[in-house]
């Protein structure tokens, strides 16, 4: 299987309650993929499948004409259910090569990783041609996600950016990334950085997108 290209700059993970339940969030992604956001994640640690899968088909309805990527969190029943684009999963969650062989060759298949050993050993070649990008972090300290691993020093999460480089993976810094602290992360190697509460609960959430951009892609 090839590796499916995907744009992780600008990646946005959606969180119900900072958006005001899911018609806030659907609003949230449709403003952020109207500006820029490259990808959008639904996540929802807390709500019911049938919750989930209302939203994901309102997600898929928005984004697809702007042909930005729906990515579901964890849920492989739910990305299947609604035809999205890929799912991600973490190190509690199913192995990449289960959601490969679910959801088949031509979807997304995201993959979180805490730590450098972690990488080398998911970056295995078995592994890696299972994955289109890593998604690595907490970068920052967060308060989103209340069971986020330790925070990465900053050479370890670079050691981490170079080595899905060598191998060719897109690598996405994930964890209290704000206005100001993303251009350090894409000097540091990553390829994007992906957003909770810098984009979703922010009162201009064009803006918010325009301000992250311009330090991700200064050049543009
Ligand atoms: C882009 C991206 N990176 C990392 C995560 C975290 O995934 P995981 O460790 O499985 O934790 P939960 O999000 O499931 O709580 C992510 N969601 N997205
Ligand atoms: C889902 C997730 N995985 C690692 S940190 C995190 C939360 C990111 O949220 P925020 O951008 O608000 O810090
Ligand atoms: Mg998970």
């Amino acid at each position: 299987m090839s590796r499916h290209v995907i744009d992780v700059s600008l990646y946005l993970v959606l969180d119900p309650d900072l958006c005001g339940g899911l018609d806030g969030m659907v609003e949230t992604a449709r403003l952020a993929a109207q500006h820029g956001a490259t990808v959008v994640q639904l996540r929802a640690p807390n709500w019911k499948k049938r919750q989930w899968l209302t939203c994901a088909q309102q997600l898929k309805t928005v984004l697809a004409p702007l042909n930005v990527p729906l990515i579901i969190n964890d849920h492989v029943d739910v990305a299947l259910a609604v035809d999205a684009d890929g799912v991600h999963v973490g190190q509690s969650d199913l192995p990449v090569q289960v959601v490969r062989a679910l959801l088949g060759p031509n979807k997304i298949v995201g993959l979180s990783t805490n730590n450098l050993g972690n990488v080398t050993e998911l970056l295995s070649p078995e592994i890696a041609a299972s994955i289109d990008y890593i998604g690595v972090g907490p970068v920052y300290p967060t308060t989103t996600k209340k069971d986020a691993s330790p925070v990465l020093s900053h050479d370890e999460m670079a050691a981490m950016f170079a080595s899905c480089t060598a191998r060719g993976v897109p690598a996405v810094a994930i964890g209290g990334i704000k206005l100001g602290t993303a251009a350090p992360l894409m000097a540091a190697g990553a390829n994007g950085v992906a957003v909770i509460s810098a984009i979703c609960g922010q009162s201009d959430v064009p803006q918010a997108c325009r301000d992250l951009l311009r330090e991700i892609k200064p050049a543009q």
